[in-house]
């Protein structure tokens, strides 16, 4: 998508961004700009018109003017920050609403491939650095480009050749400079944000998986690997850094060389050697006003072009950024997995797979073949890591086979075959709509009759609006327990014929565990085919166990 713009104009297209949004912003930096110019021309004038010693009433207008001018320069930087965040904040919150969207509307098969810490890392570190682009990018590019203009103007009135050198000095320390920076730095801010989304994804390992870790003593590994990542972070963002000063060192060099050429001619002026418009229009050498002008509006333009350097990093940390968003709404549209019907055929079905090799890029297991009839119950155990997640994933049709077949017989696989995750999530909704996420039509007899099968029908007796609890903060209103016989009642509502759980009993005690797992195995689902990844002991319940290995 939008392969041919800038990928930040791109990702601000498509939050909906109206461009006419970035007017008042800059008008109003552009306002706080000019201010300060006409703050350092006019003051540049009332210190030499003062040394001249003229009746004080002369200068009241000027003193007057300075006084106004120091303080709009204040207030228009401040509207134009809040303007500023005003249109960025929205942008970001629109472009995260979208994302979701999309990610939620588009393939299925995509979005279940997902590494947690990639969603996170795309919908909030990288909508941030779009955000930053604009705040930090886009609005001071913008407002400095204006406002040089205005800098060059004023001055060729004064002078010409000081205009010209002006220019030019603008031009390396607002372009070249901040250009430079952003291609110096940008292998640095890839490296940046490859190592905070390595923070991002064991931080997130740490906080899932933390009592499995404990257990299987990784958790130092992880913790480690928290903090190399993090160590990788800083070094990535120092050096980056390194560019920013080395490039920040071109501002103050390119104001020496303007202060320095137009002193040079404003001196030359006043000896009445040049034909400047001053020095024609009065018929004489330069005032000692405008030579107080010539030295000081140099100065002052550049407060403008100065931060053009941060702005060119962060224009290049956003373009990475949005590129990453792209890719994920790209990716979300199209993946090349056969999409759901939108309607559950709920007829029984066969599940065959034959000749299976299920993986990421390598093969993780194969299965010469597998065929589960209606009212089937298959278990699939094994080690962490050891490719369990990916089976259940092939098997529902969401990740393509890396060879062989999946195939329901008599109708079609997304239709006849539902996954439920591991980490499914719990609505901060009532328990109702909860039920509802499966099937819209659930009518309240059955929303009781299933809590009440996986054994939430005290639960539910106990609260006191019963199916119209909300469950504030989701999962957190649940204890472990409760928030799986929730998941499982999910399942059990949703009118699929095959049904695969991901690890439905994972942080339950033992007990806990087997009652759920019995009733799993046993005639919860009926006729319908159940399939379950477990790391519990089933040696206790009577179904057939496919032990996976590396
Ligand atoms: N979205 C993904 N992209 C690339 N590789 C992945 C992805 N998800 C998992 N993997 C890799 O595939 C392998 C198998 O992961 P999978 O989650 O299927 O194992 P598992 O047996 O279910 O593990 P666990 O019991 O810990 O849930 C792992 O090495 C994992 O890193």
């Amino acid at each position: 998508m939008h392969a041919d713009r800038d990928p930040v104009v791109a990702v601000l297209a498509f939050t909906g961004l109206r461009w006419r949004g970035l007017v008042v912003p800059i008008l109003l930096g552009v306002a706080g700009a000019l201010s300060a110019l006409g703050l350092a021309a006019l003051s540049a004038w009332l210190i030499t018109r003062a040394w001249q010693m003229p009746p004080v009433l002369y200068l009241s207008v000027a003193v007057t003017a300075v006084r106004a001018l120091g303080i709009s320069r204040g207030v228009f930087r401040y509207l134009e920050r809040l303007a500023t965040h005003n249109v960025a904040l929205q942008a970001m919150a629109d472009a995260r609403t979208r994302l979701y969207r999309a990610l939620s509307q588009g393939s299925a098969g995509f979005t279940v491939g997902l590494r947690q810490s990639e969603v996170m890392s795309r919908t909030a570190d990288d909508v941030d650095e779009v955000g930053s682009a604009v705040i930090r990018g886009l609005l001071p590019m913008a407002i400095g480009a204006v406002t040089s203009l205005s800098a060059v103007v004023i001055m060729a009135v004064v002078s010409v050749p000081a205009a010209v050198i002006l220019a030019v000095a603008l031009l390396v320390s607002g372009v070249l400079a901040p250009w430079l920076a952003a291609r110096g730095s940008s292998r640095k801010v890839a490296d940046a944000a490859r190592a905070r989304e390595d923070v991002t994804d064991a931080a997130s390992s740490l906080l899932w998986h933390g009592p499995e870790l404990a257990v299987a003593r990784a958790r130092t590994g992880v913790l480690h690997a928290v903090a190399e990542a993090d160590r990788r972070t800083e070094r990535a963002e120092d050096a980056g850094m390194r560019w920013q000063a080395a490039a920040q060192a071109v501002t103050p060099l390119s104001m020496g060389v303007s202060v320095l050429a137009a002193a040079l001619i404003a001196v030359q002026l006043s000896s009445g050697l040049s034909g400047s418009l001053a020095d024609v229009s009065s018929g004489e050498a330069i005032t000692p006003m405008l030579f107080g002008v010539l030295l000081l509006l140099p100065l002052s333009s550049f407060e403008t072009t100065s931060p053009l350097t941060e702005a060119g990093i962060a224009w290049e940390s956003g373009r990475q950024a949005a590129r990453r968003i792209l890719a994920l709404v790209d990716g979300a549209q199209a993946d090349g997995v056969e999409e759901a019907d939108p309607v559950v055929d709920p007829r029984p079905v066969s599940l065959v797979a034959d000749g299976l090799a299920w993986g990421w890029t390598d093969p993780l297991g194969t299965l010469a073949e597998l065929r589960l009839v209606p009212g089937a119950r298959q278990v699939v155990v094994g080690p962490s890591g050891v490719g369990k997640s990916t089976l259940l994933l092939t098997l529902a049709g969401l990740r393509a086979p890396l060879a062989g077949t999946v195939v329901v017989e008599g109708s079609r696989l997304r239709s006849s075959v539902c996954y439920f995750a591991e980490d499914a999530h719990v609505f901060s909704t009532t328990v109702r709509e909860n039920l509802r996420v499966a099937r819209g039509d659930v009518t309240d007899d059955e929303a009781v009759a299933v809590l009440t099968q996986v054994g939430l029908g005290e639960w539910l007796a106990g609260l006191p609006d019963g199916l119209d609890e909300r469950l504030v903060g989701g999962a957190a209103a649940l204890s472990g327990g409760q928030r799986r016989r929730l998941l499982l009642a999910r399942a059990l509502v949703h009118p699929a014929p095959v049904v695969l759980l991901d690890e439905p009993t994972e942080h339950l005690d033992a007990a806990d565990a087997d009652t759920l797992m019995s009733l799993i195995c046993g005639d919860l689902f009926g006729d319908r085919t159940v399939v379950v990844v477990t790391h519990q002991d089933v040696s206790g319940v009577d179904v057939p166990v496919l032990e996976l290995s590396r």
